[in-house]
């Protein structure tokens, strides 16, 4: 199958829109990604139809776990890009702020959606937990995928998010022990588990999991902390 048909029918066994401008979207932001990928370091996946695939159908999903229509978004720990850019390119009707700590993927991005012409996109490079200062509950939705423990994640992104709304993690399907070890930190910044959801990627045996948190309460004054506290002394 090529990388095309991949998303065309990956997006279709979503029950997304798959219409020629968002898959020539999602090839363009992946031609990119690769060509970039030779002289920085973006991504281990080099195939055209594993970067379909892992990265571009893995993200989409999170698209049929929320409505991200008109809403705020954050992606914290964004990389190259995931899950925020193929969600930008699938969905034009929300603002995404794309957040990083490494500045030259941050350069990377802002420079590919400029390209792209992708609107309503912010990339910022900064720590989270240094972010969370000025923008704290400015956001209705946090992504992110593969940036740290639950406990440590729930840490950087809930003070980022408005109480009614929702933090996305992206989780392995090995995430149980994770999950029942963050539960104390999740309802002490001020959210509670509402969902877990196991899916499979579309012309993958690969599974994956969405764990939907809710910010039920205002997460207290003292969170974030600073990341060399977070670290020493994670939330139990
Ligand atoms: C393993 S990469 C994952 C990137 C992307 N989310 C993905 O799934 O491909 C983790 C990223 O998180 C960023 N990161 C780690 N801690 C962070 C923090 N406290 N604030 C912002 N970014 C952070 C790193 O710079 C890195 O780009």
């Amino acid at each position: 199958m090529t990388p095309e048909q991949l998303l065309r029918e990956g997006l279709a066994a979503y029950g997304l829109p798959a219409d020629a401008a968002a898959i020539e979207g999602l090839e363009e932001f992946s031609r990119r990604l690769l060509e970039r990928n030779q002289v920085m370091n973006l991504t281990a996946i080099t195939d055209p139809c594993d970067v379909a695939a892992l990265h571009l159908l893995d993200c989409a999903y999170l698209l049929t776990a929320a409505d991200f229509q008109g809403k705020s978004v954050v992606d914290v720990g964004t990389g190259a890009g995931f899950p925020g850019m193929p969600l930008r390119i699938l969905e034009p009707n929300f603002d995404l702020t794309l957040l990083d700590s490494l500045g030259k993927r941050v350069d990377f991005l802002r420079e590919t959606a400029d390209a792209m012409g992708l609107r309503r996109v912010r990339c910022v490079h900064a720590r989270a937990e240094e972010f969370a200062r000025k923008h704290r509950e400015q956001f209705d939705i946090a992504t992110s995928r593969a940036v740290a423990q639950l406990n440590v994640l729930c840490e950087l992104t809930l003070p980022l998010v408005k109480v009614g709304g929702v933090f996305l993690a992206m989780k392995s399907v090995e995430s149980d022990p994770e999950l029942q070890e963050a539960r104390s930190a999740i309802a002490q910044l001020g959210g509670a588990v509402e969902d877990v959801t196991d899916y499979t990627i579309p012309g993958t045996e690969v599974t994956h999991r969405v764990v939907r948190i809710r910010k039920e309460r205002p997460t207290p004054a003292g969170f974030p902390r600073a990341f060399a506290r977070i670290k020493k002394a994670p939330l139990r």
